[in-house]
Protein backbone atom coordinates (compact mmCIF):
# COMPACT_ATOMS: atom_id res chain seq x y z
CA UNK A 1 0.00 0.00 0.00
CA UNK A 2 1.01 3.53 -0.85
CA UNK A 3 1.58 6.12 1.86
CA UNK A 4 -1.72 6.92 3.24
CA UNK A 5 -2.51 10.79 3.86
CA UNK A 6 -4.12 11.24 6.48
CA UNK A 7 -6.93 13.84 5.69
CA UNK A 8 -8.05 14.30 9.01
CA UNK A 9 -12.45 14.11 8.09
CA UNK A 10 -15.20 15.97 9.44
CA UNK A 11 -17.83 15.63 12.20
CA UNK A 12 -20.83 14.04 11.31
CA UNK A 13 -23.89 12.41 13.37
CA UNK A 14 -21.95 14.53 15.62
CA UNK A 15 -19.41 12.05 15.90
CA UNK A 16 -15.82 12.90 14.39
CA UNK A 17 -15.14 11.41 11.29
CA UNK A 18 -11.13 10.16 10.75
CA UNK A 19 -10.81 9.65 6.94
CA UNK A 20 -7.34 8.26 5.59
CA UNK A 21 -6.80 8.34 1.56
CA UNK A 22 -4.43 6.51 -0.54
CA UNK A 23 -3.72 6.04 -4.34
CA UNK A 24 -6.06 4.75 -6.35
CA UNK A 25 -9.00 5.98 -4.73
CA UNK A 26 -8.09 4.05 -1.31
CA UNK A 27 -10.30 5.64 1.45
CA UNK A 28 -9.87 4.20 5.21
CA UNK A 29 -12.96 5.47 7.59
CA UNK A 30 -11.10 5.14 10.10
CA UNK A 31 -12.04 4.74 14.03
CA UNK A 32 -10.67 6.95 16.76
CA UNK A 33 -8.10 6.10 19.10
CA UNK A 34 -6.77 7.69 22.77
CA UNK A 35 -4.21 8.98 21.28
CA UNK A 36 -6.17 11.03 19.08
CA UNK A 37 -7.38 13.47 22.46
CA UNK A 38 -4.26 12.39 24.43
CA UNK A 39 -1.05 12.44 23.68
CA UNK A 40 1.94 10.79 24.59
CA UNK A 41 -0.06 8.33 25.95
CA UNK A 42 2.26 5.43 27.50
CA UNK A 43 2.46 1.74 25.38
CA UNK A 44 3.04 -1.52 26.87
CA UNK A 45 3.97 -4.49 24.98
CA UNK A 46 1.19 -7.05 24.33
CA UNK A 47 1.07 -9.71 26.92
CA UNK A 48 -0.19 -12.14 23.78
CA UNK A 49 3.04 -12.06 22.79
CA UNK A 50 4.30 -13.75 25.59
CA UNK A 51 1.20 -16.53 25.85
CA UNK A 52 2.47 -19.41 24.97
CA UNK A 53 -0.90 -20.18 22.76
CA UNK A 54 -0.70 -17.18 20.57
CA UNK A 55 3.42 -16.59 20.61
CA UNK A 56 3.68 -19.51 17.85
CA UNK A 57 0.95 -17.96 15.49
CA UNK A 58 2.46 -16.43 12.45
CA UNK A 59 1.50 -13.41 11.86
CA UNK A 60 -1.00 -13.11 14.79
CA UNK A 61 -0.94 -9.44 15.24
CA UNK A 62 -2.59 -7.33 12.86
CA UNK A 63 -0.16 -4.93 10.91
CA UNK A 64 -1.57 -2.01 11.24
CA UNK A 65 -1.73 -1.37 7.80
CA UNK A 66 -4.00 -4.03 7.57
CA UNK A 67 -7.62 -2.75 6.56
CA UNK A 68 -10.50 -4.54 4.66
CA UNK A 69 -12.70 -3.35 1.30
CA UNK A 70 -16.10 -2.24 1.95
CA UNK A 71 -16.85 -3.56 -1.67
CA UNK A 72 -15.75 -6.50 -2.69
CA UNK A 73 -17.45 -6.92 -6.19
CA UNK A 74 -15.67 -4.22 -8.26
CA UNK A 75 -14.53 -3.26 -11.86
CA UNK A 76 -11.37 -3.42 -13.60
CA UNK A 77 -11.47 0.34 -13.41
CA UNK A 78 -13.18 1.22 -9.92
CA UNK A 79 -11.81 2.94 -7.35
CA UNK A 80 -10.59 0.92 -4.57
CA UNK A 81 -12.86 2.87 -2.35
CA UNK A 82 -14.11 2.46 1.00
CA UNK A 83 -11.84 0.37 3.80
CA UNK A 84 -11.77 -0.67 7.09
CA UNK A 85 -9.61 -1.66 10.11
CA UNK A 86 -9.17 -5.00 10.20
CA UNK A 87 -9.86 -6.16 13.93
CA UNK A 88 -7.69 -8.64 16.10
CA UNK A 89 -4.47 -8.21 18.20
CA UNK A 90 -1.97 -5.28 18.18
CA UNK A 91 1.73 -5.60 19.05
CA UNK A 92 1.05 -2.75 21.56
CA UNK A 93 -1.63 -1.83 24.22
CA UNK A 94 -2.41 1.06 25.85
CA UNK A 95 -3.70 -0.02 29.25
CA UNK A 96 -1.36 -2.21 31.84
CA UNK A 97 -3.88 -5.02 32.69
CA UNK A 98 -3.73 -3.77 36.43
CA UNK A 99 -5.06 -0.94 35.63
CA UNK A 100 -8.18 -1.85 33.32
CA UNK A 101 -11.30 -1.80 35.08
CA UNK A 102 -14.03 -2.26 32.42
CA UNK A 103 -17.84 -2.34 32.76
CA UNK A 104 -20.13 -4.10 30.14
CA UNK A 105 -23.98 -3.32 29.32
CA UNK A 106 -26.75 -4.88 27.20
CA UNK A 107 -29.44 -2.55 25.85
CA UNK A 108 -32.61 -2.90 23.70
CA UNK A 109 -34.56 -6.22 22.96
CA UNK A 110 -33.51 -9.78 23.82
CA UNK A 111 -31.24 -11.24 21.14
CA UNK A 112 -30.02 -15.17 20.88
CA UNK A 113 -25.94 -14.56 22.03
CA UNK A 114 -26.13 -12.01 24.22
CA UNK A 115 -24.94 -13.76 26.94
CA UNK A 116 -22.44 -15.53 24.64
CA UNK A 117 -21.03 -12.18 23.61
CA UNK A 118 -20.24 -11.31 27.63
CA UNK A 119 -19.18 -14.37 28.66
CA UNK A 120 -16.54 -14.12 25.76
CA UNK A 121 -15.62 -10.10 26.67
CA UNK A 122 -15.04 -11.67 30.71
CA UNK A 123 -12.78 -14.87 29.43
CA UNK A 124 -10.89 -12.60 26.91
CA UNK A 125 -9.96 -9.54 29.47
CA UNK A 126 -9.37 -11.82 31.79
CA UNK A 127 -7.42 -15.02 29.86
CA UNK A 128 -5.60 -12.93 26.95
CA UNK A 129 -4.82 -9.72 29.24
CA UNK A 130 -4.90 -10.29 32.20
CA UNK A 131 -7.89 -8.02 33.41
CA UNK A 132 -9.79 -9.25 36.42
CA UNK A 133 -11.73 -6.02 37.14
CA UNK A 134 -14.69 -6.50 35.38
CA UNK A 135 -18.25 -5.12 35.47
CA UNK A 136 -21.65 -5.46 34.81
CA UNK A 137 -24.14 -2.90 34.54
CA UNK A 138 -27.77 -4.49 35.35
CA UNK A 139 -30.63 -3.55 33.17
CA UNK A 140 -29.64 -1.32 30.02
CA UNK A 141 -28.07 2.20 30.12
CA UNK A 142 -30.37 3.05 33.05
CA UNK A 143 -28.43 0.72 35.05
CA UNK A 144 -25.22 2.72 34.86
CA UNK A 145 -26.86 5.90 37.32
CA UNK A 146 -29.99 4.01 38.94
CA UNK A 147 -28.69 -0.02 40.07
CA UNK A 148 -25.49 -1.60 41.36
CA UNK A 149 -22.71 -3.45 39.21
CA UNK A 150 -22.49 -7.22 39.11
CA UNK A 151 -18.63 -8.50 39.54
CA UNK A 152 -17.68 -10.75 36.65
CA UNK A 153 -15.34 -13.23 36.52
CA UNK A 154 -14.85 -16.27 33.98
CA UNK A 155 -16.07 -18.86 36.87
CA UNK A 156 -19.69 -16.87 36.96
CA UNK A 157 -19.91 -16.58 33.56
CA UNK A 158 -18.63 -19.81 32.61
CA UNK A 159 -22.00 -21.45 31.35
CA UNK A 160 -24.33 -18.57 30.96
CA UNK A 161 -24.36 -19.11 26.61
CA UNK A 162 -26.46 -21.92 27.36
CA UNK A 163 -29.19 -20.23 28.29
CA UNK A 164 -31.17 -17.31 26.57
CA UNK A 165 -32.08 -13.92 27.62
CA UNK A 166 -28.63 -11.79 29.18
CA UNK A 167 -27.72 -12.34 32.32
CA UNK A 168 -27.25 -8.29 33.06
CA UNK A 169 -31.10 -7.50 31.68
CA UNK A 170 -31.61 -5.08 29.34
CA UNK A 171 -33.98 -1.99 29.25
CA UNK A 172 -35.65 0.36 26.21
CA UNK A 173 -35.39 4.07 26.81
CA UNK A 174 -33.49 5.78 29.42
CA UNK A 175 -30.33 7.15 28.30
CA UNK A 176 -29.26 10.22 30.10
CA UNK A 177 -25.55 10.79 28.42
CA UNK A 178 -24.12 13.05 31.27
CA UNK A 179 -25.40 10.78 33.84
CA UNK A 180 -23.81 7.58 32.14
CA UNK A 181 -20.56 9.76 32.10
CA UNK A 182 -20.61 10.37 35.18
CA UNK A 183 -20.86 7.28 36.36
CA UNK A 184 -18.30 5.71 34.18
CA UNK A 185 -16.22 8.48 36.02
CA UNK A 186 -17.13 8.07 39.48
CA UNK A 187 -15.93 4.39 39.32
CA UNK A 188 -12.88 4.88 37.73
CA UNK A 189 -14.27 2.49 34.69
CA UNK A 190 -11.31 2.84 31.40
CA UNK A 191 -13.17 0.68 28.79
CA UNK A 192 -17.01 0.31 28.13
CA UNK A 193 -18.26 -2.47 26.06
CA UNK A 194 -21.73 -1.73 24.63
CA UNK A 195 -24.08 -4.72 23.46
CA UNK A 196 -27.15 -3.32 21.23
CA UNK A 197 -28.74 -2.81 18.20
CA UNK A 198 -29.31 0.54 16.19
CA UNK A 199 -30.23 2.53 19.29
CA UNK A 200 -27.38 1.28 21.70
CA UNK A 201 -25.32 2.11 19.14
CA UNK A 202 -26.58 5.61 18.70
CA UNK A 203 -26.50 5.77 22.55
CA UNK A 204 -22.91 4.24 22.62
CA UNK A 205 -21.78 7.08 20.17
CA UNK A 206 -23.04 9.66 22.85
CA UNK A 207 -21.10 8.16 25.04
CA UNK A 208 -17.75 8.24 23.40
CA UNK A 209 -18.47 12.27 22.41
CA UNK A 210 -19.13 13.05 26.06
CA UNK A 211 -16.47 10.93 27.28
CA UNK A 212 -13.69 12.40 24.69
CA UNK A 213 -15.24 15.63 24.97
CA UNK A 214 -14.08 15.34 28.98
CA UNK A 215 -10.64 13.67 27.89
CA UNK A 216 -10.99 10.99 29.55
CA UNK A 217 -8.93 8.01 28.99
CA UNK A 218 -12.35 5.67 28.28
CA UNK A 219 -12.21 2.78 24.98
CA UNK A 220 -15.48 2.48 23.64
CA UNK A 221 -16.44 -0.33 22.07
CA UNK A 222 -20.00 -1.32 20.49
CA UNK A 223 -21.24 -5.17 19.57
CA UNK A 224 -23.58 -5.01 17.00
CA UNK A 225 -26.74 -7.03 18.38
CA UNK A 226 -30.32 -7.42 17.29
CA UNK A 227 -32.31 -10.29 15.38
CA UNK A 228 -33.78 -7.72 12.80
CA UNK A 229 -30.35 -7.52 11.08
CA UNK A 230 -30.78 -3.81 10.89
CA UNK A 231 -27.23 -2.82 11.41
CA UNK A 232 -25.91 -1.58 8.37
CA UNK A 233 -22.35 -2.16 6.94
CA UNK A 234 -22.02 -5.07 9.27
CA UNK A 235 -22.56 -8.82 7.25
CA UNK A 236 -24.96 -9.91 9.97
CA UNK A 237 -25.54 -8.64 13.21
CA UNK A 238 -25.34 -11.73 15.55
CA UNK A 239 -28.49 -13.89 16.93
CA UNK A 240 -30.25 -13.46 13.28
CA UNK A 241 -28.90 -16.86 12.14
CA UNK A 242 -30.14 -18.26 15.08
CA UNK A 243 -33.99 -16.62 14.81
CA UNK A 244 -34.46 -17.33 11.40
CA UNK A 245 -33.56 -20.95 11.96
CA UNK A 246 -36.01 -21.11 14.91
CA UNK A 247 -38.80 -19.60 12.67
CA UNK A 248 -38.24 -22.64 10.76
CA UNK A 249 -40.42 -24.57 13.29
CA UNK A 250 -43.02 -21.77 13.23
CA UNK A 251 -43.34 -22.37 9.18
CA UNK A 252 -42.91 -25.57 9.39
CA UNK A 253 -46.76 -26.11 11.56
CA UNK A 254 -48.14 -23.60 9.55
CA UNK A 255 -47.24 -26.01 6.49
CA UNK A 256 -48.16 -28.74 8.36
CA UNK A 257 -51.52 -27.25 9.20
CA UNK A 258 -52.47 -25.60 5.60
CA UNK A 259 -51.48 -28.93 3.77
CA UNK A 260 -53.77 -31.28 6.04
CA UNK A 261 -56.85 -29.00 5.05
CA UNK A 262 -59.05 -28.15 2.23
CA UNK A 263 -58.05 -25.00 0.73
CA UNK A 264 -55.80 -24.42 3.97
CA UNK A 265 -53.48 -21.58 4.61
CA UNK A 266 -50.83 -20.83 7.04
CA UNK A 267 -49.92 -17.09 8.32
CA UNK A 268 -46.66 -16.85 9.79
CA UNK A 269 -45.82 -13.65 11.87
CA UNK A 270 -42.15 -12.89 12.22
CA UNK A 271 -40.49 -10.08 14.00
CA UNK A 272 -38.85 -7.28 11.57
CA UNK A 273 -40.20 -4.02 13.17
CA UNK A 274 -38.45 -1.89 10.19
CA UNK A 275 -36.95 -4.64 7.84
CA UNK A 276 -37.92 -7.79 6.61
CA UNK A 277 -34.45 -9.83 6.98
CA UNK A 278 -35.90 -12.73 9.31
CA UNK A 279 -38.86 -13.06 7.32
CA UNK A 280 -36.74 -12.90 3.44
CA UNK A 281 -34.07 -15.34 5.00
CA UNK A 282 -36.70 -17.76 6.67
CA UNK A 283 -38.72 -18.01 3.75
CA UNK A 284 -35.54 -19.04 1.47
CA UNK A 285 -34.06 -21.27 4.07
CA UNK A 286 -38.01 -22.90 4.22
CA UNK A 287 -38.82 -23.51 0.89
CA UNK A 288 -42.70 -24.34 1.93
CA UNK A 289 -43.52 -20.72 1.93
CA UNK A 290 -45.73 -19.52 -1.27
CA UNK A 291 -45.60 -15.70 -0.40
CA UNK A 292 -43.10 -13.37 2.01
CA UNK A 293 -44.46 -9.60 2.84
CA UNK A 294 -42.15 -7.72 4.08
CA UNK A 295 -42.23 -3.46 5.26
CA UNK A 296 -40.04 -2.56 2.32
CA UNK A 297 -41.94 -4.25 -0.31
CA UNK A 298 -45.49 -2.63 -0.38
CA UNK A 299 -48.71 -4.62 -1.74
CA UNK A 300 -51.79 -4.42 -2.34
CA UNK A 301 -54.89 -6.88 -1.40
CA UNK A 302 -57.71 -6.11 -4.44
CA UNK A 303 -57.64 -7.01 -7.95
CA UNK A 304 -54.91 -8.26 -10.73
CA UNK A 305 -51.63 -8.48 -9.46
CA UNK A 306 -52.94 -8.38 -5.66
CA UNK A 307 -52.59 -10.80 -2.93
CA UNK A 308 -55.99 -11.88 -3.12
CA UNK A 309 -55.90 -13.26 -6.73
CA UNK A 310 -52.38 -14.85 -5.60
CA UNK A 311 -54.15 -16.48 -2.66
CA UNK A 312 -56.72 -17.47 -5.42
CA UNK A 313 -54.05 -18.94 -7.34
CA UNK A 314 -51.82 -20.99 -4.95
CA UNK A 315 -55.16 -22.97 -3.64
CA UNK A 316 -56.15 -23.70 -6.87
CA UNK A 317 -53.19 -25.18 -8.08
CA UNK A 318 -51.97 -26.57 -4.71
CA UNK A 319 -54.90 -26.75 -3.04
CA UNK A 320 -52.74 -25.08 0.46
CA UNK A 321 -50.50 -22.23 0.80
CA UNK A 322 -47.89 -20.64 3.85
CA UNK A 323 -47.88 -16.82 3.81
CA UNK A 324 -44.91 -15.24 5.81
CA UNK A 325 -45.15 -11.75 6.81
CA UNK A 326 -42.71 -9.56 8.39
CA UNK A 327 -44.64 -7.35 11.90
CA UNK A 328 -43.92 -4.27 10.00
CA UNK A 329 -45.61 -4.98 6.52
CA UNK A 330 -48.56 -3.59 5.77
CA UNK A 331 -48.18 -1.06 8.35
CA UNK A 332 -49.82 1.56 5.35
CA UNK A 333 -52.49 -0.35 4.52
CA UNK A 334 -53.42 -0.55 8.09
CA UNK A 335 -53.62 2.82 8.51
CA UNK A 336 -56.06 3.26 5.76
CA UNK A 337 -58.16 1.09 7.13
CA UNK A 338 -58.33 2.93 10.30
CA UNK A 339 -56.10 0.67 12.57
CA UNK A 340 -53.33 3.65 12.83
CA UNK A 341 -51.10 3.57 15.99
CA UNK A 342 -48.76 6.41 16.77
CA UNK A 343 -47.31 5.04 19.62
CA UNK A 344 -43.96 4.56 20.44
CA UNK A 345 -41.68 3.02 23.02
CA UNK A 346 -39.13 4.10 25.86
CA UNK A 347 -36.93 4.38 22.89
CA UNK A 348 -38.54 6.10 20.48
CA UNK A 349 -39.19 2.65 18.29
CA UNK A 350 -42.48 2.34 16.40
CA UNK A 351 -45.43 0.16 18.30
CA UNK A 352 -47.21 -1.56 15.34
CA UNK A 353 -50.62 -3.37 15.05
CA UNK A 354 -50.69 -7.01 14.45
CA UNK A 355 -50.78 -7.27 10.95
CA UNK A 356 -50.67 -10.93 11.16
CA UNK A 357 -54.34 -10.74 12.92
CA UNK A 358 -55.51 -8.10 10.20
CA UNK A 359 -54.29 -9.88 7.10
CA UNK A 360 -55.45 -12.93 8.66
CA UNK A 361 -59.24 -11.64 9.25
CA UNK A 362 -59.06 -9.95 5.63
CA UNK A 363 -58.04 -12.93 3.44
CA UNK A 364 -61.18 -14.99 5.53
CA UNK A 365 -63.44 -12.44 4.79
CA UNK A 366 -62.41 -12.37 1.11
CA UNK A 367 -63.06 -16.23 1.05
CA UNK A 368 -66.34 -15.90 2.59
CA UNK A 369 -67.33 -12.79 1.31
CA UNK A 370 -66.56 -12.32 -1.92
CA UNK A 371 -65.63 -16.25 -3.42
CA UNK A 372 -68.26 -18.14 -0.74
CA UNK A 373 -65.19 -20.47 -1.06
CA UNK A 374 -64.97 -22.17 2.13
CA UNK A 375 -60.88 -22.17 3.60
CA UNK A 376 -59.01 -23.28 6.51
CA UNK A 377 -56.73 -20.47 7.77
CA UNK A 378 -54.22 -20.78 10.62
CA UNK A 379 -52.57 -18.23 11.76
CA UNK A 380 -49.24 -18.76 14.01
CA UNK A 381 -47.28 -15.63 15.75
CA UNK A 382 -44.05 -17.36 17.69
CA UNK A 383 -42.95 -13.61 18.38
CA UNK A 384 -40.41 -13.87 21.33
CA UNK A 385 -39.93 -17.74 20.58
CA UNK A 386 -36.99 -16.41 18.25
CA UNK A 387 -35.53 -14.42 19.87
CA UNK A 388 -35.56 -15.75 23.50
CA UNK A 389 -33.68 -18.72 22.52
CA UNK A 390 -29.49 -19.28 23.32
CA UNK A 391 -27.35 -19.07 20.14
CA UNK A 392 -27.10 -21.68 18.01
CA UNK A 393 -23.84 -22.83 16.90
CA UNK A 394 -22.73 -20.20 14.11
CA UNK A 395 -23.69 -17.55 16.41
CA UNK A 396 -22.05 -19.01 18.99
CA UNK A 397 -18.53 -18.26 16.73
CA UNK A 398 -20.02 -15.62 15.63
CA UNK A 399 -20.75 -13.91 18.75
CA UNK A 400 -17.03 -15.27 20.85
CA UNK A 401 -15.26 -13.76 17.54
CA UNK A 402 -17.25 -10.40 17.86
CA UNK A 403 -16.27 -10.02 21.76
CA UNK A 404 -12.81 -11.17 21.07
CA UNK A 405 -12.48 -8.38 18.49
CA UNK A 406 -13.70 -5.98 20.85
CA UNK A 407 -11.35 -6.74 23.41
CA UNK A 408 -8.27 -6.31 21.08
CA UNK A 409 -9.32 -2.88 19.73
CA UNK A 410 -9.83 -1.59 23.40
CA UNK A 411 -6.77 -2.78 24.78
CA UNK A 412 -5.25 -1.68 21.54
CA UNK A 413 -6.46 1.89 22.50
CA UNK A 414 -9.18 2.36 19.70
CA UNK A 415 -12.66 3.61 20.96
CA UNK A 416 -15.86 4.90 19.51
CA UNK A 417 -16.15 1.54 17.29
CA UNK A 418 -18.34 -1.30 16.38
CA UNK A 419 -16.49 -4.68 16.03
CA UNK A 420 -18.32 -6.07 12.83
CA UNK A 421 -17.36 -8.61 10.12
CA UNK A 422 -17.37 -7.21 6.62
CA UNK A 423 -17.44 -10.06 3.99
CA UNK A 424 -15.88 -12.25 6.51
CA UNK A 425 -13.88 -10.19 8.09
CA UNK A 426 -13.40 -8.79 11.34
CA UNK A 427 -13.20 -5.05 11.61
CA UNK A 428 -13.54 -1.87 13.44
CA UNK A 429 -16.19 0.44 12.40
CA UNK A 430 -16.74 4.13 13.36
CA UNK A 431 -19.96 4.46 15.44
CA UNK A 432 -20.77 7.27 12.64
CA UNK A 433 -20.95 4.54 9.68
CA UNK A 434 -23.15 2.35 11.99
CA UNK A 435 -25.65 5.04 13.21
CA UNK A 436 -26.23 7.08 9.89
CA UNK A 437 -28.85 4.72 8.34
CA UNK A 438 -30.42 1.25 9.14
CA UNK A 439 -30.09 -1.55 7.11
CA UNK A 440 -33.55 -2.65 4.74
CA UNK A 441 -34.09 -5.62 1.97
CA UNK A 442 -33.40 -3.46 -1.16
CA UNK A 443 -36.18 -4.94 -3.59
CA UNK A 444 -34.01 -3.97 -5.93
CA UNK A 445 -31.40 -5.96 -5.04
CA UNK A 446 -30.83 -9.63 -6.83
CA UNK A 447 -31.38 -10.90 -3.13
CA UNK A 448 -34.85 -9.96 -3.13
CA UNK A 449 -35.19 -11.37 -6.98
CA UNK A 450 -34.14 -14.43 -5.76
CA UNK A 451 -37.04 -14.30 -3.40
CA UNK A 452 -39.68 -13.92 -5.67
CA UNK A 453 -38.41 -16.41 -8.12
CA UNK A 454 -38.38 -18.87 -5.13
CA UNK A 455 -41.31 -18.41 -4.09
CA UNK A 456 -43.20 -17.50 -7.61
CA UNK A 457 -44.93 -14.89 -5.69
CA UNK A 458 -45.70 -11.36 -7.44
CA UNK A 459 -43.43 -8.37 -7.28
CA UNK A 460 -47.05 -6.17 -5.83
CA UNK A 461 -45.87 -3.87 -7.44
CA UNK A 462 -48.84 -1.41 -8.32
CA UNK A 463 -49.50 -0.66 -12.28
CA UNK A 464 -48.10 3.19 -11.82
CA UNK A 465 -45.03 1.69 -10.19
CA UNK A 466 -44.53 -1.19 -12.98
CA UNK A 467 -44.82 1.48 -15.86
CA UNK A 468 -42.29 3.74 -14.39
CA UNK A 469 -40.47 0.47 -12.76
CA UNK A 470 -40.32 -0.43 -17.03
CA UNK A 471 -38.90 2.77 -18.32
CA UNK A 472 -35.77 2.00 -17.07
CA UNK A 473 -34.02 -0.95 -18.42
CA UNK A 474 -32.14 -3.33 -16.10
CA UNK A 475 -28.72 -2.54 -15.38
CA UNK A 476 -25.99 -4.71 -17.81
CA UNK A 477 -24.21 -6.29 -14.51
CA UNK A 478 -26.23 -6.05 -10.93
CA UNK A 479 -23.82 -4.28 -9.24
CA UNK A 480 -25.25 -2.60 -7.37
CA UNK A 481 -24.39 0.20 -5.10
CA UNK A 482 -24.17 -0.78 -1.34
CA UNK A 483 -27.95 0.44 -0.57
CA UNK A 484 -28.94 -0.35 -3.38
CA UNK A 485 -30.76 2.93 -4.10
CA UNK A 486 -29.15 4.26 -7.04
CA UNK A 487 -30.42 0.66 -9.24
CA UNK A 488 -32.98 0.58 -11.71
CA UNK A 489 -36.50 -0.08 -10.38
CA UNK A 490 -37.05 -3.15 -12.72
CA UNK A 491 -38.10 -6.17 -10.47
CA UNK A 492 -39.48 -7.75 -13.32
CA UNK A 493 -35.93 -7.25 -15.41
CA UNK A 494 -34.42 -8.96 -12.46
CA UNK A 495 -35.98 -11.64 -12.66
CA UNK A 496 -35.95 -12.53 -16.24
CA UNK A 497 -32.36 -11.73 -16.19
CA UNK A 498 -32.05 -14.35 -13.16
CA UNK A 499 -34.91 -17.08 -15.07
CA UNK A 500 -32.39 -16.80 -17.96
CA UNK A 501 -28.94 -17.07 -16.04
N1 LIG B 1 -30.64 8.41 19.43
C1 LIG B 1 -30.29 7.85 20.60
N2 LIG B 1 -29.41 8.47 21.42
C2 LIG B 1 -29.04 7.93 22.60
N3 LIG B 1 -29.54 6.75 23.06
C3 LIG B 1 -30.42 6.09 22.30
C4 LIG B 1 -30.85 6.60 21.04
N4 LIG B 1 -31.73 5.73 20.51
C5 LIG B 1 -31.85 4.73 21.41
N5 LIG B 1 -31.07 4.94 22.48
C6 LIG B 1 -30.95 4.09 23.66
O1 LIG B 1 -30.44 2.81 23.28
C7 LIG B 1 -31.08 1.79 24.03
C8 LIG B 1 -31.58 0.70 23.13
O2 LIG B 1 -32.33 1.22 22.04
P1 LIG B 1 -33.49 0.39 21.35
O3 LIG B 1 -33.91 1.09 20.14
O4 LIG B 1 -34.54 0.07 22.36
O5 LIG B 1 -32.83 -1.02 21.02
P2 LIG B 1 -31.70 -1.44 19.99
O6 LIG B 1 -30.44 -0.83 20.43
O7 LIG B 1 -31.66 -2.90 20.11
O8 LIG B 1 -32.14 -0.96 18.66
C9 LIG B 1 -32.16 2.45 24.85
O9 LIG B 1 -31.75 2.49 26.21
C10 LIG B 1 -32.30 3.84 24.26
O10 LIG B 1 -32.61 4.82 25.23
O1 LIG C 1 -41.53 -6.07 22.67
P1 LIG C 1 -40.14 -5.57 22.58
O2 LIG C 1 -39.25 -6.11 23.61
O3 LIG C 1 -40.11 -4.08 22.53
O4 LIG C 1 -39.52 -6.10 21.24
C1 LIG C 1 -40.15 -6.08 20.02
C2 LIG C 1 -39.22 -5.71 18.91
O5 LIG C 1 -37.90 -6.06 19.14
C3 LIG C 1 -37.27 -6.46 17.95
O6 LIG C 1 -36.98 -7.79 18.11
C4 LIG C 1 -36.03 -5.72 17.63
O7 LIG C 1 -35.45 -5.24 18.78
P2 LIG C 1 -34.04 -4.52 18.80
O8 LIG C 1 -34.07 -3.35 17.89
O9 LIG C 1 -33.85 -4.18 20.21
O10 LIG C 1 -33.05 -5.54 18.36
C5 LIG C 1 -38.30 -6.24 16.87
O11 LIG C 1 -38.27 -7.14 15.84
C6 LIG C 1 -39.59 -6.27 17.61
O12 LIG C 1 -40.54 -5.46 17.02
MG1 LIG D 1 -33.40 -1.42 17.01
Amino acid sequence: MGTPNNTGGGEENGVMMKVVTGPGGYILQDVPHLTDYIPDLPTHPNPLRSNPAYSVVKQYFVHMDDTVPQKVVVHKDSPRGIHFRRAGPRQKVYFKSDDVSACIVTCGGLCPGLNTVIREIVHSLDYMYGVNKVLGIDGGYRGFYSKNTIRLTPKTVNDIHKRGGTILGTSRGGHDTSKIVDSIQDRGINQVYIIGGDGTQKGAAAIYKEVRRRGLKVAVAGIPKTIDNDIPVVDRSFGFDTAVEEAQRAINAAHVEAESAENGIGVVKLMGRYCGFIAQYATLASRDVDCCLIPESPFYLEGKGGLFEFVEKCLKENGHMVIVIAEGAGQELLAESGHANDEQDASGNKLLQDVGLWISQKIKDYFAKQRKMAITLKYIDPTYMIRAIPSNASDNVYCTLLAQSAVHGAMAGYTGFTSGLVHGRHTYIPFNRIIETQNKVVITDRMWARLLSSTNQPSFLGPNAIVEAKKEEPPETQLLDDDGANSGINIDGLLRCLRCS
